[in-house]
């Protein structure tokens, strides 16, 4: 099993998932239009934040459930005082079950504020002038039930709603965005505020959804948290409650070899920075000592810049096997600035069968491009966790033929390498062979930089040399790389990182109370 009660806040559930949720608590004794009365009512809660009586709130109401959320908060806002008026997909008479309760709860509101949205295949007049007059939009088109792209009048309408410049705030999801994958199914609406329900869904995480949602609100519409035992998410929001238990926590009695001593292996005198940029970032991570292995050529300049990181002369395979018999070497990172080809190759595969926690990086993925098979073979063969960080370029030389959301696509790469899989980006996901997958949102595109890269997969390293878990290093240190970013603010350079990791670490370190004095 890979959910643990622990795991619960951080849960993302895809809307097959959250329809389990409704049934087994529907099944538990709460009726469906009990939790639709909260939903709407968690609606209509946030309009009131933004909007102000008398003010003139538009409600687009779909065939579904959804619409049902909307006809609840309608009726709750036209009851304090909001100018409301309703439009409606199909004919009342089509509804069924708790969106039909739903607008019969409406009572007068129904016949005096309710019309069609569209007539025959044209938008109505009525919704046109409105729209237009408007101060809100609240889209309950479509949320978990969309199944198929948007298209004709409705994607019409959907533009209309977009083009008019009034804002809009979406119930469940903005319609036209899976909730499974943040893609747009043919068109999409797009808000300035969602009110989700029991827990977020994948798509209010990853691009381009996330950008459509505005600002995400989760509502409790009291379906209990142990809901989720029987259902087993295995998507997660990537966030220290996730992985707080995986934190590591230096012994009182700790010294620096207790810590970890992570190895970076730097490439020519041409390339010295990313790997020095990766080894300093390991250090900071809280790996006890942090060891850059050198060529010889790049021996001087990398002594000329390195105080705290040390250094080690390896020449050829040979001497980094020999240097390896060191047990205490107990996490390794190849990759950035190392070069690419057949040496490469070598090396990794030496690296990779020292029984060691690795991370293969930027040149140590290009370098498998033509064969990727043959390093998935000694990924499986190695008996340590690796991890691998690609951006989407060097992914898709790895995996050329998978496609898919961002988040399958992870997934999938991880089964098939049998590694963790970060898969970098604004919105990275971090994957594991066993089918658990995180989303990050933290990260502000300021830390699309050079050697920003670098720096990650350096946090990864230093975090794997302190014992954490392959899938747990992974998701801690993308989330360590996106605060840094945020602390460093924009105009930030990769070495800018690093330093700002302090107060970043010292976050984590008081929230999982170890209150180191
Ligand atoms: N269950 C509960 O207790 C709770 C549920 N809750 C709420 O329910 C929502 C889910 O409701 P849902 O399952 O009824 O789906 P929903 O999103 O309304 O859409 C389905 C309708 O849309 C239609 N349709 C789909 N795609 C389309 C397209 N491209 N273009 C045009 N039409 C399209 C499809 O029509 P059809 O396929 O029949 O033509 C179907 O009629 C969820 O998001 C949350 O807001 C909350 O109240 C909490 C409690
Ligand atoms: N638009 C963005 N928003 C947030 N983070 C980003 C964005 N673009 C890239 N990043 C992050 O910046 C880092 C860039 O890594 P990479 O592409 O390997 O760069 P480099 O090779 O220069 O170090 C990754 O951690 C990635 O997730
Ligand atoms: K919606």
């Amino acid at each position: 099993m890979t959910f643990e009660t622990g795991n619960s806040e951080a849960a993302l559930l895809t809307p097959e998932e959250m329809g389990r949720a409704d049934k087994l608590t529907i099944e538990s004794g709460v009726p469906g239009i009990v939790l639709m009365e909260r939903a709407g009512q968690a609606v209509a809660r946030a309009v009131g934040e933004r909007v102000a009586t008398g003010d003139k709130v538009l409600f687009l109401c779909g065939p579904g459930n959804n619409g049902g959320d909307g006809f609840i908060a309608a009726r709750c806002l036209a009851a304090a005082g909001y100018a409301v008026r309703i439009f409606v997909l199909k004919d009342p008479a089509e509804l069924k079950g708790d969106a039909l309760e739903a607008f019969e709860r409406l009572g007068p509101v129904a016949s005096n504020q309710c019309g069609k949205a569209i007539e025959g295949d044209d938008i109505a007049d009525d919704f046109i002038s409105s729209l237009g007059s408007s101060d809100l939009v609240i889209d309950a088109l479509f949320g978990a039930g969309l199944d198929r792209p948007l298209a004709g009048t409705v994607l019409k309408l959907v533009e209309l709603v977009n083009q008019s410049g009034v804002p809009v705030l979406a119930v469940d999801l903005p319609s036209g965005v899976s909730g499974a994958s943040g893609l747009i199914l043919g068109g999409a609406i797009k808000s300035c505020a969602t009110v989700t329900f029991f827990r977020a869904k994948p798509g209010h995480l990853l691009l381009p959804g996330r950008e459509l949602c505005g600002e995400t609100k989760v509502a409790d519409i009291g379906i209990l948290a142990q809901t989720l035992e029987e259902i087993s998410p295995d998507t997660f929001r990537n966030s220290p409650e996730l992985w707080l238990g995986s934190w590591p926590r230096p012994e009182t009695s700790a010294h620096k070899y207790s810590r970890g001593h992570a190895v970076v292996f730097g490439g020519p005198m041409s390339s010295t920075g990313a790997a020095r940029l990766s080894a300093g970032a390991a250090l900071r991570a809280g790996a006890g000592l942090v060891t850059l292995a050198s060529p010889p050529d790049a021996m001087m300049v990398n002594a000329c810049h390195l105080t705290a990181v040390m250094l080690r002369k390896v020449s050829d395979t040979g001497s980094i096997t020999g240097f390896l018999t060191d047990e205490r070497l107990n996490a390794l990172l190849i990759g950035p600035g190392f070069g690419v080809g057949a040496t490469t190759r070598t090396v990794v595969e030496a690296l990779l069968a020292a029984n060691r926690a690795i991370v293969l990086d930027a040149d140590a993925l290009t370098s498998f491009s033509e064969d990727p098979d043959a390093l998935f073979g000694m990924i499986r063969s190695s008996p340590g966790p690796v991890l691998l960080t690609p951006h989407e370029g060097e992914f898709s030389k790895l995996f050329p033929d998978i496609a898919g959301d961002k988040l399958q696509r992870a997934r999938l790469a991880a089964e098939r390498s049998g590694a963790i899989l970060v898969l970098k980006g604004p919105d990275s996901v971090i994957a594991a062979p066993d089918g658990r997958a995180a989303i990050n949102r933290n990260a502000p595109p300021w830390l699309a930089t050079a050697g920003s890269g670098d720096v990650l997969a350096g946090i990864a390293v230093g975090l794997l040399a302190q014992g954490v878990p392959g899938f747990e290093a992974g998701c801690q240190a993308v989330w360590l790389h996106g605060e840094a970013g945020l602390e460093s603010g924009p105009g930030l350079t990769a070495e800018d990182l690093a330093p700002a990791l302090k107060s970043v670490i010292r976050g984590v370190v008081d929230k999982s109370s170890v209150g180191h004095r």
